[in-house]
């Protein structure tokens, strides 16, 4: 796509994500450009319009997320290189060291929801983790629990598998490390996000190695596109469907298209309580 390339010198484009681009640095130290863009995509597919800001917005949430989680190596390259980011994408990009990434989806669940209150009906179990019974859809589970997933090529379902799958795929001290990193900080987030008035049900992390061995938490961190985002306030007056994510958008879809075809154009009204929900999502969590 011709415009996918930036018009700024030194910046090769690497890599087409659904809502996101990548570019790798031709002059720096191996650096890599993360670029968010506006569009937003659900059943897997990228829908149109695009809505105006998100790139921005889920930009500077996941800067937030590695602020607060001080103490955790993340992939940002050091402040100093900022300076570097072509200026047409600056207010939504992010430059990072370039790491070797672990082929692991590491998602964590707080809460039962989504493919797990599916998964839970016929099997009292999420990802082969059995849970107790009786538990309802939008439950908190009795622990938050680890649900891998293996990394397909871009554009393929991610495949949930079993801890000792990811024992097979990245060696037991590497598994075990990714297991225990993914829940800390998933521990520390819905201490974060709770003190906030905002549960956070469910996320997704993925990390990397860089040269010298140091596992870094990478890609986006805590965005509403990799996690599950609820207002407290709502939930615990029953409303378990006042999300903050892409749930406008989910319910609208699911109410205007059979899921064949191409999915029909979103309405105005959809576009804006979405970016609406995504500034108030900010806004409650940041404080800016
Ligand atoms: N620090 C890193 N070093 C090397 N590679 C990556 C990396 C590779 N893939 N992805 C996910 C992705 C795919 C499509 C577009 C995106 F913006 C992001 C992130 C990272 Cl984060």
């Amino acid at each position: 796509m011709a415009d996918i390339e930036l018009t700024t010198p030194g910046w090769t484009h690497t890599y087409s994500g659904k809502v996101r681009e990548l570019y790798a640095s031709t002059v720096l130290p191996p650096r890599v450009l993360m670029v968010a863009t506006d569009r937003v995509s659900a059943f897997d597919h990228v829908l149109e319009p695009a809505i105006p800001g998100k790139g921005e917005l889920l930009t500077r949430l996941s800067l937030w997320w590695f602020d607060q989680l001080e103490g955790m190596p993340n992939h940002l390259a050091p402040r100093e290189e900022w300076s570097s980011i072509p200026p047409e994408v600056a207010s939504r990009a992010m430059l990072v060291r370039e790491l070797t990434m672990y082929p692991i989806e590491c998602v964590v669940r707080g809460y039962l929801s989504g493919s797990g209150w599916v998964e839970y009906q016929e099997s009292q179990s999420v990802c082969g983790v059995p849970l107790p019974a009786g538990l309802r859809d939008g439950d908190r589970l009795p622990e938050p629990i680890y649900t891998p997933a293996w990394k397909a090529p871009l554009g393929q379902h991610d495949e949930n598998i079993s801890y000792e799958r990811t024992v097979e795929l990245v060696g037991e001290t590497v598994a075990a490390a990714l297991r225990d990193l993914s829940l800390a900080i998933f521990g520390r987030a819905s201490t974060i996000a709770e003190a906030r008035g905002v549960i956070l049900a469910d996320t997704k992390f993925e990390f990397g190695v860089d040269d010298d061995g140091v596992v870094r938490l990478a890609d986006e961190v805590l965005t509403s596109d990799s996690s599950r985002y609820w207002d407290a306030a709502a939930y615990a007056s029953g409303n378990r469907i006042a999300s903050f994510d892409k749930q406008i958008v989910r319910d609208w879809m699911k109410a205007n298209w059979d899921g064949t075809g191409e999915p029909p154009a979103l309405p105005a009204d959809i576009v804006e309580r979405t970016a609406a929900r995504y500034r108030e999502l900010i806004a409650t969590l940041t404080g800016a």
